[in-house]
């Protein structure tokens, strides 16, 4: 086995072993810029001709570079919160205790305090204690921005934290009653404040980091629920309440559930991205949402208009991108616009206007590609023009199944700036299998799998979820 020193190095022992035909192959390939295939077939080659090869001068490829984000209460995990909220277990415990050793508590009793009394204004002060503690606790981890409450809805941390001091405070009432000395207490109190926070961590961690442990779904169904009861659903173009889908059996099939009570509210200007395996259900909410199927229960609303009587109004108004270009292939790039925008009430000069700028957009427009006939397009600019028909007439709520499915790097780069152009003063709901697309294009994802959310969060944070629980279904 002979030593060869670098790719390219070695001359001698590279001819002697027929290296330099095959360079002359590489070198071709690499000037057609297939790196990658060049210098795959390269080591086949030089493991074929029993040489191996010390990587001296080779660099490591450069990675994008990743922002530094310090949480350090993720270092200690759900550990960190179980003992700063029970910190004041121990402190009541002595404190009740205190008032037994030193025999306050008879004195009082002696000087006409009844146990009803006591025990109330214990327990106000406790209360009033308590509620200062987390009050500032939870100021302060949402102020050096902690995941934990920047994540949970407020409403439902006020009432957890209540509930939880009140407990809090009658389990140390009950345990007082053991002690007679304050260390004893003191030191019972804190053992237990540090065994329990282990014992809960140890037992509980499954769920607390269980990907589809439903705090944010079941938010956002509340959400909806309060949008739709109070009518105050201008803000959110988009509101699907508890949309189900479940297609009927056919030959002897039993039937199938797509679509399982889907709640969601989307702001105006949101791009939300819908990501799933294939069957998930991503197509048939859209389908539901544009009208092409009904749903089986629920409903959704698309600027204040119900899809089960106005879906008309919100046609309108709407835009798809659909999974599969659907156009006609003797028609032109322009026709394709002029004829979608004439659907979408535009006229004369301003449809004119809103076709130039569109083909502008997507990049159809110099070279006169825009007027050549749809069938000489390749397939990137099929989808470009499939993006721009779904955003032509500025319709308020746009949907897009896949728009970047089957493209080369090159054309989904440029379709995702177009989305990105696009995504002002819309609320755009995006289906996708790629973690990358939604990163780049979504400021809000939801991993759907089975006909529901597992998960709901900013695309960031669910990334490392995605790749640890989805890449289970995918892969
Ligand atoms: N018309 C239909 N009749 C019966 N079952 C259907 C029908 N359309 C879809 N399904 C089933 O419903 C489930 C959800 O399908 P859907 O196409 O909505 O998933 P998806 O997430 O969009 O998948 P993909 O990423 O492959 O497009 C699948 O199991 C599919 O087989």
């Amino acid at each position: 086995m002979r030593l060869l020193r670098s790719p390219y190095g070695g001359g001698d022992v590279a001819r002697e072993r027929g290296v330099a035909s095959f360079s002359t192959q590489a070198n071709a390939l690499l000037r057609k810029n297939l790196t990658f295939q060049a210098s795959n077939a390269f080591l086949k080659f030089l493991k074929g001709a029993g040489v191996t090869m010390e990587f001296k001068f080779v660099k490591e490829t450069p990675k994008v570079g990743t922002k530094f984000r310090l949480d350090f209460s993720s270092l200690l995990g759900p550990l960190f919160f179980t003992w700063v909220v029970q910190l004041l277990f121990p402190v009541i415990l002595t404190y009740l205790v205190y008032e037994k050793q030193q025999k306050l508590k008879i004195m009082m009793k002696i000087h006409g305090l009844t146990d009803g009394p006591y025990w109330l204004i214990s327990y106000l002060y406790f209360l009033l204690l308590s509620a200062a503690y987390i009050i500032f606790f939870v100021i302060f981890g949402s102020l050096i921005g902690l995941n934990f409450f920047r994540l949970n809805d407020y409403s439902i941390q006020v009432v957890f934290y209540f509930i939880y001091i009140n407990l809090q405070i009658a389990f140390a009432f009950l345990v007082a009653s053991f002690f007679s000395t304050v260390n004893t207490a003191a030191v019972i109190g804190y053992i237990y404040v540090f065994g329990s926070g282990l014992l809960g961590t140890f037992l509980l961690q499954f769920f607390v980091e269980d990907p589809s442990f439903p705090s944010k779904i079941i938010s956002q169904r509340e959400l909806v629920e309060n949008l739709v009861m109070e009518k105050n659903i201008s803000n959110y173009p988009v509101i699907s309440d508890n949309l189900r889908k479940v297609y009927p059996g056919r030959d002897g099939n039993p039937d199938k559930l797509a679509v399982e009570g889907l709640s969601l509210a989307l702001p105006q200007g949101e791009c939300f991205g819908m990501l799933g395996p294939n069957g998930a259900g991503k197509t048939s909410f859209i389908h539901m949402m544009t009208g092409l199927i009904k749903p089986t229960s629920g409903t959704a609303y698309v600027q204040g208009m119900d899809i089960r009587t106005d879906m008309d109004g919100i046609h309108t108004n709407m835009g798809v991108c659909p999974q599969h270009d659907l156009l006609w292939e003797t028609l032109t790039g322009r026709e394709h616009l002029l004829f979608y925008g004439r659907l979408k009430n535009l006229k004369g000069d301003a449809l004119t206007k809103a076709v130039e700028e569109s083909l502008k957009s997507v990049n159809l427009f110099y070279g006169g590609v825009g007027d050549k006939q749809v069938r000489t397009y390749s397939g990137g600019m099929k989808r470009r023009l499939s993006v721009a028909i779904s955003l032509i007439g500025d319709p308020k709520v746009v949907y897009m199944d896949e728009p970047s499915t089957g493209l080369d790097p090159d054309s989904r780069n440029n379709l995702w700036n177009v989305v990105k152009r696009a995504k002002k003063d819309r609320a755009i709901i995006l289906t996708t299998h790629s973690m990358e697309e939604a990163e780049v294009l979504c400021d809000r994802l939801g991993i759907f799998v089975d006909g529901s959310f597992q998960c709901l969060g900013n695309p960031k944070e669910e990334a490392h979820l995605y790749t640890n629980s989805l890449g289970f279904f995918l892969f």
